[in-house]
This record gives C-alpha cells, sequence and structure tokens, in this order.
C-alpha cells in the first residue's frame, strides 16, 4: 500500500492549538535540522513520499479577517516548501517528495523549469500536487485572474499540457550529446521549441531546463468536486481523498475508476489515498493517555477559521447548532461535501465540524496500539477501496515516529508495507518506478503526446 506523510512548513497543520502542547515544538518548521532527521526518519521507516502542502494567502474569510488564524498559527506563518526539497533529497534515498504548486499563480514554463531542476537533483524523486486554489485573496496578491471554480481547472488542463510539451517533448532524449571531439555538448536538432498558442498561455520558445529521469515528474492531485475527478482523470497518478468514514470516500474512488476508464487510463495508473490522523503508542491506554492530553489544548475557533479559509463560508456568522448545508461555493468543494453530500446519513452542524475538525482536519483520527490502528487501515483500505494512506498528525514530530516505531512494522508483519522499502542498501528508483513500475509516463498519459 502507499504511504505518504502529509505536512505544511507551518506551525499548526491541521491540528489547531495543539502548538500550546508541552510536548509540542512549534519552531520546528523552520528548522532545517529538523526535517532533515525527519524526512530521514520517514526514509528508513518505509514511507513512499513526504506531501508538502502549500497556499499562498492567510485564512481571512472566518469573521472577515486573518486575525483568528492568524492568533493560532493555522497554517501560518508559511514557509516554501519547494525550496526544502533539495536539503532533504541529499539526505534521503528513497522517499519521494510531493510539492504543491498552483496552476492559478504561477508561470507554466517557470514552474516546468523548477520541477525539472527538482526531478534531477532528487534522482527522480519529485511529485507535483497540482491544485487550482481555493483562496480569493492569494490571487489578488498575485495579481492572477479570480476565476470561477470550474474555470480554474480549465485553465489547469492547459497549464498542465504546456509543461507536459516543455518536459516530454522540447529536449529529446538525445539531445545530450556531451561530445568533446566534435566540440557538440547539445545538439540543437534535438532541442525544439514548443509553439503553444492557447487560450491561456503562449509560449513559443524551448526548455531552458533539462527534464530529469521522470520527464514529467510523478503526479498527484487531490480535488474531489466533480470537476476535480475530471481533472483527476485525466492528469493525475495518485489522487488524495479526505473523508469522515469510508462510506464517504467509497463513491469518490470508484468515481474516479470510472473517469479513467473514460480517459482510456488503466486501473493500474491511478493510486488513491486518503487522509488519516494516527496517535500510535505502545498500547492502546498509553496512545488514548496522550490522546486525552492532546484534547486540553484544541482550539476550535481556529479549526472553523481553516475550514472558513477553505470553502469561503464565514463560519463566525453561524451558532454551533446551525446545520452545515451544500450550498454553492467557489472554494473547495470537496471539503464540504465531506459534511453534506457525502454523509447523507448525518447532519453535521457547526459544532459538530469544529469537534471533528480539531484534530487532524477532514479525515479519521486512529488512536491506538500498532495492531489497533493497523486494523483500522485495514478496514478502511477493504471498504473505501484506497490504495493507501496520507498520514498526518496532532503533534508532528512525536506522533509522526510513534507511528513509524509502533504502525509500520505491524503493516509490514501483515504484508502492507515491503520489507524491501526498509533496506538501506536496496538500489534508489525514481517515485515514479516505486509506485507504477516506471520511470516514464505510459502512452495512455496526455503528456505521451509530446514525446519524440
Ligand atoms: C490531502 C490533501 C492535500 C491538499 N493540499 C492542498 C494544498 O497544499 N494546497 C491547496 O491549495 N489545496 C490543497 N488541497 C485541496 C485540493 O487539492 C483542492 O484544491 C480542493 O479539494 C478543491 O478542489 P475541489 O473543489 O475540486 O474539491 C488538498 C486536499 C487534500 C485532500
Amino acid at each position: 500500500m502507499f504511504l505518504s506523510a502529509l505536512d505544511m512548513l507551518v506551525p499548526t497543520h491541521q491540528s489547531s492549538g495543539l502548538w500550546r502542547h508541552p510536548d509540542a515544538e512549534p519552531e520546528q518548521y523552520r528548522d532545517l535540522d529538523f526535517w532533515v532527521s525527519h524526512a530521514r526518519m520517514l526514509d528508513e521507516a518505509g514511507f513512499d513520499a513526504l506531501f508538502l502542502a502549500d497556499v499562498a494567502g492567510i485564512y481571512d474569510v472566518y469573521g472577515g479577517s486573518g486575525a483568528a488564524a492568524i492568533r493560532a498559527g493555522m497554517q501560518y506563518p508559511l514557509l516554501d516548501p519547494m525550496l526544502l526539497i533539495s536539503a532533504l533529497a541529499a539526505a534521503t534515498r528513497h522517499l519521494g517528495f510531493g510539492v504543491t504548486a498552483n496552476t492559478s499563480y504561477e508561470s507554466p514554463y517557470l514552474l516546468a523549469r523548477r520541477f525539472a531542476t527538482l526531478d534531477q537533483l532528487t534522482g527522480g524523486r519529485i511529485a507535483w500536487n497540482i491544485v487550482t486554489g481555493y483562496q480569493p485573496g492569494a490571487l489578488r496578491n498575485i495579481g492572477a485572474p479570480e476565476l470561477d471554480h470550474d474555470t480554474r481547472y480549465d485553465r489547469a488542463d492547459e497549464f498542465a499540457e504546456v509543461c507536459y510539451a516543455l518536459w516530454e517533448g522540447s529536449i529529446e532524449p538525445g539531445a545530450l550529446v556531451s561530445d568533446a571531439e566534435s566540440g557538440v555538448y547539445m545538439d540543437p536538432a534535438k532541442v525544439h521549441p514548443i509553439e503553444h498558442r492557447g487560450e491561456w498561455f503562449d509560449v513559443p520558445g524551448a526548455a531552458v531546463s533539462l527534464p530529469g529521469p521522470q520527464r514529467t515528474p510523478f503526479l498527484f492531485q487531490a480535488g474531489s468536486s466533480p470537476r476535480g475527478l475530471a481533472f483527476a482523470a485525466r492528469h493525475a497518478e495518485a489522487l488524495f481523498f479526505s473523508g469522515t468514514t469510508p462510506d464517504n470516500v467509497a463513491p469518490l474512488v470508484a468515481e474516479a475508476r470510472r473517469l479513467l476508464a473514460g480517459e482510456g487510463r488503466a486501473d493500474s495508473e491511478l493510486t488513491t489515498i486518503t487522509s488519516v490522523t494516527a496517535i500510535a503508542a505502545e498500547t492502546d491506554a498509553a496512545a488514548f493517555e496522550r490522546y486525552e492530553s492532546y484534547l486540553r489544548y484544541v482550539d476550535r475557533e481556529a479549526a472553523l477559521a481553516l475550514f472558513a479559509g477553505w470553502t469561503g463560508l464565514d463560519l463566525s456568522t453561524y451558532g454551533p447548532d446551525d446545520v452545515l448545508e451544500d450550498v454553492e461555493i467557489q472554494g473547495n468543494r470537496s471539503a464540504l461535501q465531506s459534511f453534506t453530500s457525502l454523509d447523507p446519513t448525518r447532519r453535521w452542524t457547526v459544532g459538530d465540524l469544529a469537534a471533528h475538525m480539531t484534530i487532524g482536519g477532514r479525515g479519521p483520527v486512529f488512536v491506538g496500539s500498532g495492531a489497533t490502528i493497523a486494523d483500522e487501515l485495514e478496514r478502511w483500505l477493504r471498504e473505501s477501496g484506497v490504495d493507501g494512506f496520507n498520514v498526518d498528525y496532532a503533534l508532528r514530530g512525536p506522533d509522526m515516529r510513534a507511528f513509524a516505531e509502533h504502525v509500520v512494522p505491524v503493516l509490514r508483519a501483515r504484508g502492507l508495507v515491503s520489507a524491501e522499502d526498509s533496506i538501506d542498501d536496496a538500489a534508489p528508483r525514481t517515485l515514479r518506478a516505486r509506485v507504477a513500475g516506471s520511470d516514464l509516463l505510459p502512452a495512455t498519459h496526455p503528456a505521451a503526446k509530446y514525446r519524440r
């Protein structure tokens, strides 16, 4: 099964108020030594990837200002994850790195260059988490157009095509000659302008950076609105969900697989993953004791500020007994549907939402020994149909180390995490080879048509 660690370069990721816990180290998000040792720990434990989320704005919807989020360190302040990767790649051998980059804020030409550089420097262990953004404030700061939800995905489709042309078709694999005798380093006949003219982008020239071993980085995506799933079915190789129960996620998995087939892509070309938060310890009792200690520090207002920022709904104007409705929003539709249309058996109030969100955000929280948590993970695999998990934490260092120490060995003993991944001297592979068995995208992926 696929195992990634979900994180963000922030004092508080999804467990609000926990930075005040005595075992929290709220400054570690800006400490390079911490990240290096953390990445080594994940690598040695056998995680497939570290998934770094990113946004470009403050969560400023709650109460019409960013005050609640800023006060609580709720995904603020936030450092740029892309700048962390080279250091982590140098310290690890097998771990992949999923980095979020937003098609509404970036230039496809420059972003393609940065990912080509990272694919080179990581030996093909980089993934791009493609997002379209849900924060109008971020768009305004960048001077990017404020488009509606589905149009952002239309623009993202073209953004991705430009990147594919640059990675797959602009510099032919045989272009690097490096022949001292003839004096030819690169063969100019094998470097091609992409001559892209589109609705959103005009990119006439050739790529400036040599693509890495994967050419197109491994592709993550995590939007599960109908338009988000259509985008994923076309582009994604790993699709990330978040839902409160397996029943909540199962229809999304089934719909993604149906759309994938409609795109002419094989089932094996997509790995589906859902978010979980795990609080593990030697015994169930010890884990529950830690969980109880976490509950003393949670901050419901900060959790609501996060959800308000995701969806655009100002939850400060709601009472705790108000029921969440499936209204049309321009923000993060997956987040709202988890607590409305995907959970028809339950009517979530704002108070319920706040209680659920304070630890781990949208997904479930598993508390217990390695065996207890492994049982829950196995149940989710069976009932939701996902292929793996994105593991989140309440306290970054302690919970992720506890997962590696208590849960991974049980998963390995049950044959769910491959033993080979933990062997330090196994030959390094690209992330795509590790997950899908090949360095390059298959011929059925839309990027393949640019290949020469
Ligand atoms: C595990 C996970 C990680 C995500 N990370 C980010 C992120 O880093 N930045 C971002 O803007 N959106 C992130 N999202 C949100 C989605 O990618 C997507 O933008 C959101 O679900 C809205 O899309 P939708 O309306 O199509 O569902 C994440 C979602 C999930 C489930």
